[in-house]
């Protein structure tokens, strides 16, 4: 339905060209081929008019005023960048690592729930554009492909991210099933104690299709839905697990010997504490602006984080990325990588894998400009001094 929607839009003749055949390939890469989007809100707009509104509200949504989802990505519009020049960038190294795994460029795919609302090859298609970019995907637990389909859709490293259900036993289960299917790491989300009120899926009673690997897991309301609403704040009532507090990276800790990052952490405080309980990394995150408004914009916050967790652990941050401008800004302010969660979604929507690939490459290619406007060769070169945030300018001031 959806291809047919975007066919619509793009003409018939503009189908995807595989990545094997050799001339159109690098114009497409240089979003110079006809009517291709151009940048991530091009994919925003093509991907509104595919999805049917119910599921772009869905996606696109953020929790009750979206204060935070404008901040995400106002806040990187109040930060400038400090180029320095006559520095030779005639050769660009985006590579980075984390966790000991190599990846093309710091930019990796973030945790995001049921793909199969925007293709009907849902995680498996964004599975393999990921691999196609060389970089890290983190699988969501709410994934609507099965976790089995999705680890053999492709060779690539993956993260499984986690959410503690009341059903304990459940996502123990799935912890073990991602270890022994060669997952890399756990990534627990710890801003989800209960849903955010998303109001948008509430005004048009959001149907949450049951995540592929729950459903033989356990039962749960088929009713779903009966009082209105939306559905999937009735489904995150009935699984997730309120009492979830820091005791419980020890049992995650004792239940899988992969690594654990904690995901959605905007204060030092917090910050200092995941160091303690021993996580591996920490994901600045505010849920994408999904979970509680008026939470600060991620990279605002980021620099916090960093400095204290002072170097112990990796940091990561998502929300609000949708240049490769911001990638460079998330770096200079401390970032190991960044995690890109709705321009994926929307690449799927309009074009599927081969559409969130482009996204992916897009935010690539400008990471690779700005670097090289910037007069940074290497991922190590992008420093604080290459950004001057508001902070600054007050204390400028002062
Ligand atoms: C449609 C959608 C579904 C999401 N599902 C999950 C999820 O299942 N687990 C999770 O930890 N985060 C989830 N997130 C949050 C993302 O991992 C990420 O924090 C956020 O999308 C980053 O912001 P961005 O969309 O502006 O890039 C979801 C976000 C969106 C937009
Ligand atoms: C139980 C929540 C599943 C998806 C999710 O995390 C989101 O929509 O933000």
């Amino acid at each position: 339905m959806y291809f047919t929607r975007f066919s619509a839009i793009l003409g018939s003749s503009q189908s995807f060209t595989p990545s094997s055949s050799p001339g159109p390939k690098s114009l497409e890469a240089r979003g110079m081929e006809d009517n291709l989007p151009v940048n991530v809100r091009e994919y925003q707009e093509l991907a509104e008019k595919a999805l049917p509104k119910m599921y772009y509200d869905y996606i696109n949504g953020g929790a009750e005023d979206e204060h935070t989802l404008r901040e995400n990505i106002a806040a990187y519009g109040r930060i400038l960048l400090r180029p320095r020049v006559l520095i030779d960038v005639s050769k660009i190294n985006m590579s980075t690592s984390l966790l000991g795994y190599d990846m093309s460029s710091p930019i990796m795919v973030a945790p995001t729930g049921a793909h199969k609302l925007a293709n009907p090859e849902g995680e498996v298609a964004t599975a393999r554009a990921a691999a196609a970019c060389n970089t890290i995907m983190v699988l969501s637990f709410a994934s609507s492909c099965k976790i089995e389909e999705v680890a053999s859709s492709c060779n690539a490293i993956r993260f499984y991210q986690l959410y503690v259900y009341k059903r304990r036993d459940v996502s123990a289960t799935l912890v073990r099933r991602a270890e022994s299917l060669g997952f890399k790491a756990i990534v627990l989300t710890v801003d989800t104690p209960v849903l955010g009120r998303r109001e948008a899926d509430i005004r048009n009673k959001m149907i949450f299709p049951q995540p592929g690997n729950v459903v033989d897991l356990m039962s749960l309301d088929n009713d779903l839905g009966a009082e209105g609403g939306s559905k999937l704040e009735q489904f995150a009532r009935e699984t997730l697990d309120p009492s979830l507090s820091w005791k419980d990276v020890e049992w995650l800790k004792s239940i899988t010997s992969l690594p654990i990052l904690l995901k959605g952490i905007v204060t030092a405080e917090d910050a200092r504490k995941a160091v303690e309980a021993g996580a591996a990394g920490v994901i600045v995150s505010n849920h994408g602006a999904r979970q509680l408004d008026y939470a600060p914009a991620t990279i605002s916050a980021l620099e916090e984080v960093v400095k204290a967790v002072a170097g112990a652990v990796p940091v990561l941050v998502d929300g609000g990325v949708r240049r490769g401008t911001d990638v460079f800004k998330a770096l200079a302010l401390g970032a190991k990588a960044v995690m890109v969660g709705r321009p994926v979604f929307f690449g799927l929507a309009a074009r599927g894998e081969a559409g969130a690939r482009h996204v992916i490459e897009m935010l690539k290619n400008e990471l690779e400009l700005a670097m090289a406007l910037c007069g940074c060769r290497s991922v190590a070169e992008v420093t604080r001094a290459h950004v001057l945030t508001e902070g600054d300018r007050i204390r400028a001031l002062l």
